[in-house]
């Protein structure tokens, strides 16, 4: 993983967003949003159904149009041409339409495409980068099965693996353990923990699963009707007040043993 493409920017990858606003179909769905997640940490984006974290991820990646500015290394992103920010930025979208017919490895493959010249072929590190992703997310034995015949878990993995075969330094990642069982949710979490620490990732993911986010997020931001309503380390966020009124359901935050909040629901009836 470590044989990697020059960096666009030398600076520490922190992403830094400024009253970020997103209008679709003619409404507000982001409005004035910050954040910040520093070079090498993990950023949890947490939410209700709808509150916006997907916009919001797209809208770093620079997918959708948007007031408001997007800064990595302190660089505003849309300085950068369409390749640059591609080496820069990777994104995992949550469950993005795969070409059925499209084996494993050509997929995780286009993760190379912004270092492959135009009309040029993937070179011998390309496919050796691409191999070592699919080998650290247990896809080895996939490789040429065809994407239509995968599992919702195994097309998560593989849509994992475009992104980290792209080898940039932030990692935005929608929802990447939804379709996953326990092992795997594991397995792609630790990994990506993993990458954080030893390549110095910046990673930016949306997670429904809170105790998930307050385990591996150094910090989180709460979104609630396409605004910021808190931000900061897990035991700040993930409070039973906070959680109570935006999501409303019936929480109860423990401290786990390694000193970071674990979220369950209550029954009603049982309290
Ligand atoms: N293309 C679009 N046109 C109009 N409205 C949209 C569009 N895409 C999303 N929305 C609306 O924007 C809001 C935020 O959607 P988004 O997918 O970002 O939410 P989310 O927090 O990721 O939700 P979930 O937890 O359900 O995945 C929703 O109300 C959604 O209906």
């Amino acid at each position: 993983m470590s044989t990697a493409a020059p960096p666009v920017l030398t600076g520490p990858a922190g992403v830094e967003v400024r009253g970020l606003s997103v209008r679709l179909g003619g409404r507000p769905v982001l409005t004035d949003v910050g954040l910040s997640a520093p070079s090498g940490g993990w950023l949890a984006i947490i939410g209700p159904n709808g509150a916006g974290k997907s916009t919001l991820l797209k809208a770093i990646a620079g997918l959708i149009g948007r007031t408001g500015e997007v800064r990595v290394a302190g660089t505003p992103v849309d300085r950068l041409r369409h390749r640059q920010r591609a080496r820069l930025i990777a994104y995992a979208p949550q469950s993005p339409a795969l070409p059925p017919d499209m084996t494993v490895y050509e997929y995780a493959l286009l993760g190379r495409t912004p270092y492959i010249p135009y009309l040029g072929r993937e070179s011998a590190p390309d496919k050796e980068v691409t191999e070592s992703v699919l080998e650290r997310l247990g896809l080895t034995g996939f490789a040429s099965r065809p994407l239509g015949e995968l599992s919702g878990g195994e097309r998560q993995r593989v849509v994992l693996a475009r992104a980290l075969a792209q080898q940039a330094p932030v990692l935005l990642l929608d929802e990447p353990t939804t379709a996953l069982d326990l092992g795997h949710q594991q397995q792609v979490l630790e990994l990506i923990d993993r990458l954080r620490v030893t390549d110095r990732l910046t990673v930016v993911t949306t997670l429904h699963d809170l105790s998930l986010a307050g385990q591996y997020a150094d910090s989180l931001v709460l979104l609630a009707g396409g605004r910021a309503v808190a931000a900061g380390p897990p035991g700040r966020v993930l409070t039973e007040p906070l959680l109570t009124r935006h999501f409303g359901a019936q929480i109860r935050v423990e401290t786990g043993a390694d000193g970071r909040p674990m979220v369950f629901l209550v029954r009603p009836e049982a309290q």
